[in-house]
């Protein structure tokens, strides 16, 4: 079985409980970027290890939180050794707001997989967008080019979407499957 890790940040939790429906679909190690934005020296070598390597971050202002981007900065490092080409990527993020501008988030994920050589896995799912369709189905946002959640900003950490928990955990079953069958 591939080793694949969700590597992430969350400011309130929210993103945190995202991150692990897709680890539990994948079968994934979970690694936190902290409140300052860094990771330790063995996480990094947990990620140089991986076949596989999931990057979620709520969407702030538009874009990932300062702390993921410190952490993408920090992977300039991987970058200039190649270290993570070819592994297996895939992206998640989560907003407020139904758009909230998240897809920018998600584009920035993927370009940053795109940087380091990686394999992008887009969603994979068709949109629940009918008229009996409900938040509680899977894809009930519509994405395509990663995962989508939608957390409303009254909402507790135990109030996470619950068809955002099955649409994360499906992401992450297919991100799984893909680094498997590419190791083969
Ligand atoms: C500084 C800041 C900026 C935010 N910007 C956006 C935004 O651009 N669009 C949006 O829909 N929600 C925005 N939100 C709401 C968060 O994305 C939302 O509350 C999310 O669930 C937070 O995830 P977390 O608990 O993992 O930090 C913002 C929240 C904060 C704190």
């Amino acid at each position: 079985m591939s080793k694949v890790i969700v590597i992430y940040h969350s400011g309130y939790g929210h993103t945190e409980r995202l991150a692990e429906a897709v680890a539990q679909g994948a079968g994934a190690e979970l690694i936190a970027i902290d409140a300052e934005g860094n990771i330790s020296e063995a996480q990094w070598a947990a990620l140089a290890a991986a076949d596989a390597i999931i990057f979620g971050t709520p969407t702030y202002m538009g874009g990932p939180s300062w702390q993921f981007k410190k952490f993408a900065d920090a992977s300039s490092k991987q970058w200039f050794s190649r270290a993570w080409s070819d592994k297996v990527f895939g992206g998640f993020t989560n907003s407020a707001s139904l758009n909230g501008d998240k897809q920018v988030t998600l584009i920035s994920l993927q370009t940053l997989a795109s940087q380091h050589g990686g394999i992008w896995v887009s969603l994979g799912n068709l949109p629940a967008n009918t008229k009996t369709s409900t938040r509680s189905d899977v894809n009930s946002l519509g994405g395509s080019v990663g995962f989508l959640a939608q957390t409303p900003s009254d909402a507790s950490v135990d109030e996470v979407v619950d068809g955002d928990l099955a649409t994360g955990k499906a992401y992450g079953q297919r991100v799984a499957a893909i680094a498997d069958r590419l190791a083969k």
